[in-house]
């Protein structure tokens, strides 16, 4: 039986992982759930999947649900229970589907404690990618991508040789706004953007998808799993999100992978890597698709992509001030507070007052990441 813990069981990441573990009684157990506030919830999944050990956002929270808990269930809270989930107990496994860089350090004690990470929390290599992947290098750690895109890349590396890249290709969708121009953009709304035409996924990268900070976000997450240089990684728009990503290597063959959109098939090879088992997700009928089609990625559309790669070109804190500065204009548009083009407008300003550190600490990387949230909510 192969011991799972999942950071944020109870949003889309975290509830199609433990859709994947239903699937899988024989081969999969539970060990340790943690969840933000949706305590209703996590209760259900506790009593579905029985896991030793659990955890919610805050004290007052794990008080409300203490006495609903069967006995012998530990109990914990905040970012230490976090800590706790992914490094306590008896994980082989840690999959990491919460939201944003608040997953960080359980996600650095997760790897310090030898267990492998599936890793939907994009957020944590952009904020820290650096020490993530030298961590993850030491103690012999393995990163398994459960981004589609990375999932993607990743499957058509299997086998290949590093030196015969000469590119990867990040696919995406264009999101909610891919066919309005920047004008049209001034008057949407939240329920428009979180209209994601191929993906049913939680608010803040449905978000994230419609500015295209999603993909810059997943370029440099690609920088820092597969170690390639910016150059050497590339965005083509494609809107039936067929095609996830693919890979041209120097003989000018390319590899592709292809699937409709499911996550529960990046998720389940996370957890089963380097084998394959049988899914329920919809076969892919190239016959009924009939027709793929790709734009050239338009930067001037969408100036947040140009953003972050700048970002990741520069290096350092770039990126976390990038990360940082878009969650906090994203829980902002989500709250209505600030127009949809805004988002941009706020990470530009917090990146126009930042001022880069190389090579960054932890300590240093939490001070950055403080610092750009504090802008980026009084602008
Ligand atoms: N959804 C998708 O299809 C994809 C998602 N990803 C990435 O996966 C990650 C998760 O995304 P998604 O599942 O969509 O997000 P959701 O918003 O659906 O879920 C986020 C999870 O994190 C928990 N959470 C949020 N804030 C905190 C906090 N402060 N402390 C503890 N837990 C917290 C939430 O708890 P609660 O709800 O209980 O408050 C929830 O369990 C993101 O990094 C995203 O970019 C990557 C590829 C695809
Ligand atoms: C499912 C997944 O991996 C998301 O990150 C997805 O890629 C979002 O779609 P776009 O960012 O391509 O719109
Ligand atoms: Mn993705």
């Amino acid at each position: 039986m192969k011991k799972i813990s999942i950071l944020g069981s109870t949003g889309s990441i975290g509830t199609q992982t433990l859709d994947v573990i239903a699937m899988h009684p024989d081969a999969f157990e539970v060990d340790g759930l943690s969840a933000g506030s949706n305590t209703a919830l996590l209760l259900e999944q506790v009593r579905r999947f029985k896991p030793r050990r659990v955890s919610v956002s805050t004290k007052e929270l794990a008080e409300e649900i203490r006495s609903s808990l069967p006995s012998g269930v530990e109990l914990f809270s905040g970012n230490e229970g976090m800590v706790e989930i992914a490094a306590g107990g008896e994980a082989d496994t840690v999959v990491t589907a919460v939201m944003g860089s608040v997953g960080l350090r359980s996600t650095l004690a997760a790897i310090e404690a030898g267990r492998h990470i599936g890793l939907a929390n994009k957020e944590t290599l952009v904020t820290a990618g650096h020490l993530v992947t030298e961590l993850a290098e030491r103690k012999g750690v393995q990163l398994l991508p459960v981004d589609s895109e990375h999932s993607a890349i990743f499957q058509c590396l299997n086998g290949e040789n590093r030196e015969d890249i000469a590119c990867i290709t990040l696919t995406a969708s264009g999101g909610s706004f891919r066919d309005y121009t920047r004008d049209q953009l001034k008057h949407v709304t939240v329920a428009d953007a979180l209209r994601h035409p191929n993906w049913s996924m939680g608010a803040k990268i449905t978000i994230d998808s419609a500015t295209m900070v999603n993909k810059g976000l997943e370029v440099i997450e690609a920088h820092w799993l597969f170690g390639l240089p910016y150059e050497q990684i590339q965005v083509l728009l494609h809107p039936e999100s067929i095609i996830h990503s693919y890979v041209e290597f120097r003989d000018s063959s390319i590899i592709a992978q292809l699937g409709n959109p499911d996550m529960r098939v990046p998720i389940q090879y996370a957890l089963t890597y380097p084998d394959r088992w049988a899914s329920p997700a919809k076969r892919l009928s190239l016959a009924e698709a009939q027709r793929l089609t790709f734009r050239e990625m338009d930067y001037e559309r969408f100036p947040a992509l140009k953003l972050a790669i700048e970002c990741g070109k520069a290096g350092g804190t770039a990126t976390t001030a990038f990360n940082a500065a878009n969650e906090i204009a994203v829980a902002r548009f989500l709250r209505d507070e600030i127009p949809f083009v805004r988002i941009e407008e706020i990470i530009e300003k917090v990146l126009q007052q930042h001022e880069p550190a190389a090579h960054p600490n932890l300590e240093q990387i939490e001070e950055c990441d403080r610092a750009a949230r504090e802008l980026a909510s009084k602008l």
